[in-house]
């Protein structure tokens, strides 16, 4: 099977990140600001940590492009989040050095190239904060192409009592989840659409991150009248591969229309959909083109559906 090496370590590099991440939640994190002012925790950079040390070891060769660097957390001021980092990673790296575990963080700090991988170490801090949604996403991007794609989400529960759903895709091979206590992967696939009206939709909590008012007129203009389900993270992604959503619906925020989407965000929901049978495009039906920027500077909007239905809200979105 293609990838199979890659596949393998993404997802235990993303298993052993989540583990981290539910110990920070135990312990209720507080959030340090960014310098554009969204929030981070010690849980995204252990898990960025974790993940760098995994790949760096398996692929040396291949640049990680990450959200985090550990800049901030270098400096004296932010001492106390720098010690917790380190003794969360050490939780489950026992040997680590302080200064292994910033270099793993600042692996992530590649650049897009003919093969790199993207990462996203907690898509949906604000969730994760909440005690709501969040995941650790992963992919793999070659010749212009996302090949592999691995989200874990340790507070969604698809399958069984289990809190924690892995997905996980491979380009021309489908995809497949698990719960992450089972540890056995089931292939999944979109939903059908037996009627319209009552098609599941997901859109973000947070209301700045799409359009709310005008994803509403746009289901209003599909037909659809099922109140949507509101999720952080691309969780949402996950739910729509797994067919227990038709829609996800992200919309150009009217608040900051200079936005441009990061490839972490979207890089590896979009191969777990896409493998499952479903469509992931923009608004104007353009193909998101993880192989050029760290930023989706080309795309205006998200649409990720279940692909019978993508066509119809391309056309009321024309209107
Ligand atoms: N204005 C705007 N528009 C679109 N997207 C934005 C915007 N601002 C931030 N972000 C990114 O949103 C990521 C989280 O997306 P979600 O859809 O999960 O949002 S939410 O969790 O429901 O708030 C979030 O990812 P994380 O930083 O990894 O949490 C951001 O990269
Ligand atoms: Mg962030
Ligand atoms: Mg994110
Ligand atoms: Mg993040």
């Amino acid at each position: 099977m293609a990838y199979e090496q890659e596949k393998q370590v993404a997802m235990q590099a993303t298993l052993a990140a989540a583990k981290l991440c539910q110990r920070v939640r135990q312990d209720i994190p507080p959030a340090m600001e960014k310098s554009d002012k969204s929030p981070v925790t010690v849980a995204d950079y252990g898990a960025q940590s974790l993940v760098c040390k995994a790949l760096g070891e398996a692929f040396p060769n291949d640049p990680i492009v990450g959200e985090e660097d550990a800049t901030a957390l270098r400096s004296p001021e932010y001492e106390a989040s720098r010690q917790k980092v380190v003794s969360y990673v050490r939780e489950i790296e026992a040997n680590a050095s302080e200064t292994e575990i910033l270099n793993w963080i600042d692996r992530g700090n590649g650049q897009v190239a003919p093969r790199f991988w993207t990462l996203d170490p907690i898509d949906g801090t604000k969730g994760f904060l909440r005690q709501d949604q969040y995941a650790i996403a992963l992919a793999l991007i070659e010749d212009g192409e996302v090949k592999v794609g691995v989200m874990v989400c340790p507070a969604l529960s698809l399958t069984s009592d289990d809190p924690g759903t892995l997905f996980v895709a491979v380009r021309g091979e489908g995809s497949q989840m698990m719960a992450i206590t089972e540890g056995e992967l089931k292939p999944i696939r979109v939903c059908g659409v037996e009627d319209v009206s009552k098609l599941r939709v997901v859109e973000s909590v947070e209301a700045s991150h799409g359009n709310p008012e005008q994803q509403q007129k746009l289901l209003d203009a599909v037909g659809i009248t099922t109140p949507s389900l509101h999720m952080d993270s691309q969780a949402k992604y996950g739910v729509v591969a797994a067919g227990d959503a038709a829609l996800y619906l992200r919309l150009p925020s009217a608040d900051r229309p200079d936005y441009r989407e990061n490839i972490w965000d979207h890089a590896a929901g979009a191969i777990v959909v896409e493998e499952a049978g479903g469509r992931v495009s923009d608004m104007y039906g353009q193909p998101l083109d993880f192989s050029r920027d760290v930023k989706l500077r080309e795309t205006r909007g998200v649409i990720v559906s279940n692909g019978i239905i993508h066509d119809r809200v391309l056309e009321a979105l024309k209107r």
